[in-house]
């Protein structure tokens, strides 16, 4: 299968501290990808790393088998919508689209005009006195009308309240099944990645924790929950993600491709939002232990 994204050992500093670290991952085509982590961690830099508006420090990344950025071909065929939705505040809806359509060499005008009437977005209307959500709106349509291969989108609802956040996302997943293109959209809110999301990659302090497709993840992580053990007394197959414990009992979040069978666990299955956070859970620990490690 083709890949639409691969890193290879990709960083970027900004002087001296890494804003993304070793990052390795293959993003086979086809897939809506959630890409989560807290403020901070990296996501938007990995995002402008793929559309080409930075350049890596270290390591490569190829989008769609090309130099991302390399060429106006490899630009027409990867949309971006950045953070904070940019559109343009001075200029009407329909003034996008004909913009939209000067600069796309493979602009959709019906689609576009289509996605106005539907979101009843007046075209005389200034994008700045547009809602958050209907602005929103408006730059996911720009980025359909594109009708890229790829759709990377930062953030895209960040701003909105929770019923414009599940129409826009909505909107999204009917427009990949419509027109058939990969997406990697950055959230914190693991909620909505739940909903439209096949694909994860959590990002925490600038390294990739894990990627891969939602249900073998899901298939793979285990919670255990026990008397009190010891972490480092696991079977060699059970990788442990994270490890909670009160005096008398244990809880371990394992990564172990064959069933677990050991009568002495309770094994339960995670959620998207209990795997994401145990993973962000393993990184706080880490950095604890490293922390008091530097201290010693
Ligand atoms: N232009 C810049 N100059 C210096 N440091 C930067 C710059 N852009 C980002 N950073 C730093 O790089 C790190 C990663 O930032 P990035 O914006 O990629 O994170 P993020 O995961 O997208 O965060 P958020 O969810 O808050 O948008 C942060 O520590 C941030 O402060």
């Amino acid at each position: 299968m083709t890949s639409v994204l691969q890193a290879q050992a990709l960083g970027k500093k900004y002087g001296k501290r890494w804003a993304l670290r070793e990052c390795t991952v293959d993003i086979p085509a086809g897939h809506v990808v959630g890409l989560v982590g807290p403020n901070g961690a990296g996501k938007t830099t990995l995002l402008k790393l793929a559309c080409g508006q930075l350049e890596p420090t270290g390591g490569g990344i190829t989008v769609l088998g090309g130099r991302p950025g390399g060429t106006p071909a490899q630009l027409a065929r990867v949309g971006f919508v950045a953070q904070d939705t940019p559109v343009y505040a001075g200029l009407t809806v329909a003034e996008h689209l004909r913009l939209g359509a000067r600069l796309n060499p493979r602009w959709d005008a019906g689609l576009a005009r289509e996605r106005i009437a539907r979101l009843a977005l007046d075209p005389s209307h200034r994008a700045g006195r547009l809602s958050g959500g209907q602005r929103a709106q408006l730059a996911l349509t720009l980025g359909l009308a594109k009708r890229p291969e790829l759709l990377i989108l930062d953030e895209p609802v960040a701003s909105l309240d929770p019923l414009a956040r599940h129409e826009f996302l909505q909107g999204l997943i009917e427009a990949t099944v419509e027109h058939r293109f990969s997406v990697v959209l950055s959230s914190h809110l693991v909620s909505d990645l739940d909903r439209t999301c096949d694909y994860l990659i959590v990002l925490v302090e600038s390294r990739v924790q894990v990627a891969g497709e939602v249900d073998k993840l899901l298939a793979t992580h285990h919670r255990l929950t026990g008397s009190r053990r010891d972490p480092d007394r696991l079977p060699a197959d059970q990788h442990m993600v994270s490890a909670r414990h009160t005096d008398r009992q244990s809880t371990f979040v394992v990564r172990a491709d064959a069933p677990i069978h050991d009568p002495a666990w309770k094994v339960t299955q995670l959620s998207l939002e209990d795997l994401v956070l145990a993973y962000m859970d393993k990184q706080t620990a880490d950095s604890r232990r490293a922390a008091l490690e530097v201290q010693r």
